[in-house]
């Protein structure tokens, strides 16, 4: 549907387990290119498809909450840690729409979670509610063949700012420098005693160590 424009909501859901500079440079993406948007990062409490995450979700908060004091154009959607369920997209995005009528709604997402999309649960009708924004990601690519390619060949749009101009229906793809950060990565650094410092921000680094998350020692020798 084509609509007026109405107030821009874009969505970065993801577990955060943790935040890092990848996720927070999307989400600048964002505010660069629709300055007139609700950005906000909105953490799963139960996140599908993936073990339980190491940090707690109070924790995963905790972390958000700290980039967010000095981020004030971003804000932090809880709606997902209100449901003792799996965070499925489709469920919440069915709620977000009840509540933003006809404006356009974006769900982000790097081209790893967009090559995956037929496992969500009734991925079919993620369209029905949102437009997807998907942001290059190294490593992975977007799908040549298979429904989530015809999917995005059938509705796609040239430019990400399109996408401001429909509630819901499209997709748009969006080059961004890539970086080459995940939270995996970060994790499996900590637990070796190696740093992670310069992938993520300083203040979740000091959270990370006070807490003694993802099994960091204070002692180790090449940890900071
Ligand atoms: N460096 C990045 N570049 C582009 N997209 C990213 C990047 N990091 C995360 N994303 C996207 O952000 C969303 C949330 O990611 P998530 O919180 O799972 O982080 P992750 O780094 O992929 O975590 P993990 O390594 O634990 O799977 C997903 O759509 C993912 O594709
Ligand atoms: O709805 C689903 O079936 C589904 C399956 C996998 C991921 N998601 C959502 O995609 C976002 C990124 O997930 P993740 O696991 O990469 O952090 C997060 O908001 C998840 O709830 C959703």
């Amino acid at each position: 549907m084509n609509t007026s424009c109405g107030m821009v909501h874009i969505i970065l859901g993801g577990t955060f387990d943790p935040v890092h500079l990848g996720h927070l440079r999307m989400a600048q993406e964002m505010l660069n290119r629709f300055p007139e948007a609700q950005v906000s990062l909105m953490p799963a409490a139960y996140p599908p498809h993936r073990p339980t995450p190491g940090a707690t979700t109070e924790q995963r908060i905790e972390m958000l909450n700290l980039v967010l004091e000095t981020t004030p154009h971003l804000a932090l959607d809880t709606r997902e840690l209100e449901r003792e369920e799996p965070s499925y997209s489709v469920v919440t995005l069915r709620h977000l729409r009840l509540e933003i009528g006809d404006n356009p709604l974006i769900f982000l997402m790097g081209t790893d979670a967009f090559a995956k999309l037929d496992s969500w649960y009734h991925w079919q009708e993620l369209l029905d509610l949102c437009n997807i924004l998907v942001v290059g990601r190294p490593s992975s690519e977007l799908p040549q063949q298979g429904p989530v390619a015809e999917l995005y060949q059938q509705q796609r749009v040239s430019k990400p700012e399109e996408l401001a101009h429909f509630a819901r229906g499209k997709i748009g793809f969006c080059e961004m420098p890539q970086l080459d950060i995940s939270s995996t990565y970060i994790r499996e650094q900590i637990k070796s005693g190696f740093s992670p410092r310069f992938l993520l921000p300083d203040v979740i680094l000091d959270y990370i160590q006070r807490h003694g998350l993802y099994g960091y020692q204070a002692h180790s020798p090449k940890g900071n």
